[in-house]
């Protein structure tokens, strides 16, 4: 790509209609039209469209019998590489021992990196309950845990458990969250032992910590399921919760010891132990 393109505004006096079809036989998708004037934009020099459009007035003069006059005016303007603004948009996330990052950064060294670029599926560690999430799973993962990840997503949650040593499942109700948490634990060299489409109701065995980053109204839907898939003296990581609805949650959850609650802006995320 060059640094610079030439943008050529093309104003005929009249019959725009007319110029438009002779642009359109060198320019076919590339014109934009505005009301008076047809806008044409080219890495290329366009003095052969200035020269070719001045005759094709004077051809049109003539066969209507009055003036037809065009103004043509360049302008060189700077190309923008929207593929490189995009990338320098999405920075890597730091929380705690992870390190997340899009695969057109490099890892860091001394931390647990996790690759993500950006997808469909929600988790790239940017929103507030998912960093928060990576926080809690930071601090209370260990090495050979059973880790149930409902709502994957990206994986990114599961992935974080595996690299802190669990044995991790997942679920998401969306296929394409369940396609794309595979692929990304295989580009982290993390393997899932079990993952499905659907929710907690067909988890098939109790585990030590299970993490559910979804709205605060579905964890309420939910919430005798999540209770169930959780061991005695297990873990429970609810995620998605805004402080408006902090409340319904802890009501909902209020057998379970509350552990630990993690504010980031109006997010909750909240670790409850269920007692044995
Ligand atoms: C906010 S995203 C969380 C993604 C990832 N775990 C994270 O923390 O970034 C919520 C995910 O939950 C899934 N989901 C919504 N309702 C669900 C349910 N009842 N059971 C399981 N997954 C659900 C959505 O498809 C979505 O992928």
């Amino acid at each position: 790509m060059q640094g610079t393109y030439t943008e050529l505004t093309v104003t005929p006096s009249a019959h725009l209609e007319l110029f438009l079809d002779f642009l359109q036989t060198i320019f076919p998708d590339t014109i934009e039209i505005t009301e008076n004037s047809l806008i044409i934009r080219s890495e290329e020099r366009l003095d052969d469209v200035i020269w070719g459009v001045q005759q094709f007035a004077e051809a049109l003069s003539k066969q209507f019998g009055k003036e037809i006059s065009v103004k043509t005016v360049t302008e060189s303007k700077e190309n923008i590489d929207w593929i490189s603004k995009y990338r320098e948009a999405i920075r890597p996330v730091e929380v705690g021992d992870f390190y997340v990052y899009p695969s057109w950064e490099a890892p860091k060294d001394g931390k647990r990196n996790i690759m993500i670029d950006p997808a469909l599926a929600f988790g790239s560690g940017h929103h507030e309950t998912t960093a928060s999430c990576l926080q809690a799973i930071n601090k209370y993962v260990k090495e050979k845990d059973t880790f149930l990840d409902v709502g994957c997503g990206s994986g990114i949650l599961g992935i974080a458990a595996s690299m802190s040593g669990a044995i991790v499942d997942a679920c998401d109700t969306d296929p394409l969250a369940v396609e794309n948490a595979q692929k990304n634990f295989a580009l982290n060299n993390q393997s899932i032992r079990n993952i499905w489409e659907g929710s907690a109701p067909a988890a098939k065995e109790q585990y030590d910590v299970v993490a559910a980053n979804i709205v605060a109204d579905v964890l309420r839907m939910i919430a005798k399921d999540l209770k169930k898939c959780t061991k005695d003296n297990g873990l429970l990581i609810l995620s998605g919760i805004l402080d408006t609805k902090e409340s319904s949650i802890e009501e909902v959850f209020s057998e379970l010891e509350l552990i630990e609650t993690i504010a980031k802006n109006e997010w909750r995320t909240k670790i409850y132990r269920k007692q044995g």
